[in-house]
């Protein structure tokens, strides 16, 4: 709620409802109730509005958009209520000031800023716009190019760059609340027309017109088929057109429509999503309330490669002293140029001089061949490349090496956990981190527990993708973990379109229509064939493993399609050789083309095998691989490889360019109904019966049996199925 003191001659209301003061129908009302009271005592001359615990507030409650009691029309209301008090109103900005929270300051007449404090209209990001007049007031404050920017982005910012757009009045590195008495203080009697936003006209440009012509280009190509930046464009462009009473009622419109959107259902889903993917917890009891990380002071990383050396990048960027060690000098020489490169680059993007990231100090980056180094550090991350003896070999060497209580890392995306624990003596400490590529940019860090690992060993890891700024996702220990794990059935299907009749680009143009950053065979030809043909030799499916005189499209008693093995066989690898499922300008090129010599491949390869190629049409490419995936999602829920469908949701997100406006894979099944995801499994099971990844799981046929709950309610069906861990 909010609470109401006096200092003497201001009256201060401490917005309170922890953690982050958002702007529940109760706060809104002892707002109101506390401005009301402060109008009608003649002893009161200003108001002070701030937050509690360090915060001014974080905006109107995401939960609550979906209740149908929803406050947001009452904030509105109340913004208008601040700007026409008759006395003075300071709002005393810490910690953050967000969405309906920043619009609650800009009602005010003055605003006063803690130096770390951030301010930011996010509203975009949950699909919506900023519904309290926020899109109405901020250009005519600081004016319609950072307001646009501020807007269609969603992004916060410092309170530094806040000052110098005009957003706040006063800076303060010391007491906040103390600094905006006193301005409130000063500026009694002052008159209050001039900071009344809704008063002030919007700032000319030279060329209006032009510049949101421009503006609205770079807005849709930067929204990815996500509907909110359009909207919020066309509210700010409603401000430079209308007087302000019109500009809100097309505002109001506008939120309306994207209120109403599945997409802002999803987006919201989405950021729910990732904070409850935070709490993790472990079949055999084990959880984020009662585990304790262990501090991590210092880092080593073992492998140079392309994964290594994000990791590296990563750690040093967030300020974790790193060691980092090659096989040999040469490998070590050619790793340390690379990273110096990329950091250089990234002190570049976070406008910090190389100074400051200070990677050219040795007690910061070190670079060695000598193991013994790794003695005194706290976590070591291993990061060369997918072969089991290699990675047990340095475990082994590992366990002896590194002082006791040392978290031992493994980067892998597939390889078993367990197995690389049983290296050492330690199996406790040893935990699965797969970054994503590059592992310095890319925000999900998957975080394998194995049967012996400790649940502080899990905090520790959590904690360190915190640090890294990353989601981490506490998954079980399974071929291909939850990500990869969901993705074979995926790609597997896309190939199996391509011998039914399809070609590479007619499925990623599906897939890439439904929001995909990149298809899958765009996306395979990214990753390197070669890396799947390993590890299907590894398996036995492909290479000279293969018991002679097995049927070409057989493996293990189910269907398999040599396809991808034939490309491998003839020296396409992808990007880096120039020729995957597509051919680019050159070795190492990016602009994939249609190759005809693929097509001719798949008609040769069809006449071969007596396959009568079929014209495939849009729904089933999509449903085929999209179904397959989530068909495979229940099986990983059902198994307790994952806690629940958020956390494959918040996985799909942030590593494998699953569109955020359409919620993740889980929620996207949940939106599509599960009976109609089951009844075209069925049917495509039913015409395709020996493909694999098409024959429903038995939680999916449950859950649609028992009614379609829905997606929070679905873990609670699991009670009675066994769990395998
Ligand atoms: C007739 C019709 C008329 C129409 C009129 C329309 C009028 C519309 C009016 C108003 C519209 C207002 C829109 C909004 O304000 S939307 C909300 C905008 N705010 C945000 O997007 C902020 C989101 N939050 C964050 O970015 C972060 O949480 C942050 C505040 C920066 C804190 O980050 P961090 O310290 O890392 O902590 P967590 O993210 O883990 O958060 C801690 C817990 O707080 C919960 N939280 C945070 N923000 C919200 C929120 N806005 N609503 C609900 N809950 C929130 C978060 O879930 C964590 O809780 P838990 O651990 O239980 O999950």
């Amino acid at each position: 709620m909010a609470q109401y003191a006096r200092s003497p001659a201001v009256a201060v209301i401490r917005l309170r409802n922890p953690p982050v003061n958002t702007l529940s129908f109760a706060v809104l009302q002892a707002l109101e109730d506390g401005l009301e009271k402060a109008d009608a005592d003649p002893s009161v001359k200003a108001v002070m509005i701030c937050g509690e615990n360090g915060k001014f507030s974080a905006g109107a409650d995401i939960r609550g958009f979906s209740s149908p009691n929803r406050p947001v029309k009452s904030l509105a209301a109340l913004v208008s209520l601040i700007e026409s008090s008759k006395k003075p109103v300071v709002a005393a900005i810490e910690g953050i000031a967000l969405g309906g929270g920043l619009e609650v300051a800009l009602g005010c007449h003055y605003r006063v800023a803690h130096v770390k404090a951030r301010m930011g209209l996010p509203e975009v990001t949950l699909g919506l716009l900023p519904g309290a007049e926020g899109t109405q007031r901020l250009p005519r404050l600081i004016g319609v190019p950072a307001a646009l920017d501020m807007i269609t982005t969603g992004k916060h910012i410092p309170a530094t760059e806040a000052l110098k757009l005009g957003l706040v009045d006063e800076v303060v590195e010391e007491n906040t609340v103390e600094a905006a008495i006193r301005l409130a203080n000063k500026v009694i009697g002052q008159p209050l027309g001039p900071r009344r936003l809704s008063l002030k006209p919007v700032p000319k440009l030279p060329d209006m017109e032009a510049f949101l012509s421009q503006a609205r280009v770079r807005v849709k190509k930067q929204a990815q088929g996500c509907l909110a930046p359009e909207l919020c464009f066309q509210a700010v462009r409603a401000a430079t057109q209308m007087p302000f009473a019109d500009g809100v009622r097309r505002e109001r419109e506008l939120f309306m429509v994207l209120l109403s959107s599945g997409q802002a259902r999803a987006l919201q889903y989405a950021f729910l999503a990732e904070r409850a993917a935070q709490k993790w917890t472990t079949p055999g009891g084990a959880s984020w309330s009662s585990a304790t990380p262990q501090p991590v002071r210092s880092a080593a990383v073992i492998g140079l490669g392309t994964m290594g050396r994000g990791i590296v990048t990563s750690l040093v960027k967030a300020n974790i002293p790193v060691v980092a060690l090659e096989q040999d000098l040469e490998y070590l020489n050619t790793g340390r140029k690379a990273v110096m490169l990329l950091l250089e680059r990234e002190a570049m993007k976070m406008e910090v001089g190389a100074q400051t990231l200070d990677f050219h100090n040795p007690a910061r980056l070190q670079f060695t061949v000598d193991f013994d180094s790794l003695r005194d550090v706290d976590l070591v991350i291993e990061a060369v490349f997918e072969n089991m003896a290699l990675k047990k070999e340095i475990f082994h060497k590992l366990s002896r090496i590194c002082k006791p209580g040392a978290l031992l890392c493994t980067n892998t995306s597939a390889l078993n956990i367990d197995e690389i624990a049983s290296a050492t003596s330690r199996p406790q400490q040893v935990i699965g981190t797969h970054f994503f590529s590059p592992a310095h940019v890319m925000r999900l860090l998957e975080i394998i527990y194995g049967r012996h690992t400790s649940p502080t060993a899990i905090a520790t890891a959590v904690q360190l993708a915190k640090a890294l700024k990353k989601v981490g996702v506490v998954v079980g220990n399974c071929f291909g973990f939850v990500g990869n794990r969901m993705m074979f059935p995926y790609v597997q299907q896309a190939v199996f379109l391509l011998e039914e009749g399809s070609r590479p680009e007619a499925v990623d143009r599906v897939l890439e229509d439904f929001g995909f950053k990149i298809g899958p065979f765009r996306m395979s030809d990214l990753a390197g064939l070669d890396v799947g043909w390993r590890s299907r030799q590894g398996q036995g499916l492909t290479g000279p493993s293969v018991p002679a005189g097995t049927p070409a499209r057989q493996r293990q008693g189910q269907r398999y399609s040599p396809l991808p093995d034939l490309l491998c066989e003839s020296g396409r690898f992808g990007q880096k050789t120039g020729k995957g499922w597509y051919q680019y300008e050159k070795a190492g090129g990016r602009t994939a083309t249609p190759d005809p010599w693929l097509h001719s491949l798949l008609a040769q390869y069809r006449d071969t095998h007596g396959i009568e190629p079929r014209f495939i049409d849009q729904e089933e490419i999509l449903e085929r691989c999209l179904f397959s995936l989530i068909n495979e999602g229940f099986a990983i829920l059902a198994e307790g490889i994952a806690s629940g469908p958020e956390h494959l949701d918040v996985i799909y997100i942030n590593g494998y360019g699953w569109p955020k406006h359409k919620g993740g894979p889980m929620f996207y099944a949940s939106t599509v109904g599960l009976p109609r995801v089951l009844a075209k499994l069925h049917k495509y099971s039913e015409a395709h019966p020996d493909v694999p990844g098409l024959q429903p799981s038995a939680f999916l046929k449950k859950l649609a049996a028992v009614g379609n709950p829905p997606i929070k309610e679905w873990m609670s069906y699991l009670s009675q199925q066994s769990s395998r861990l």
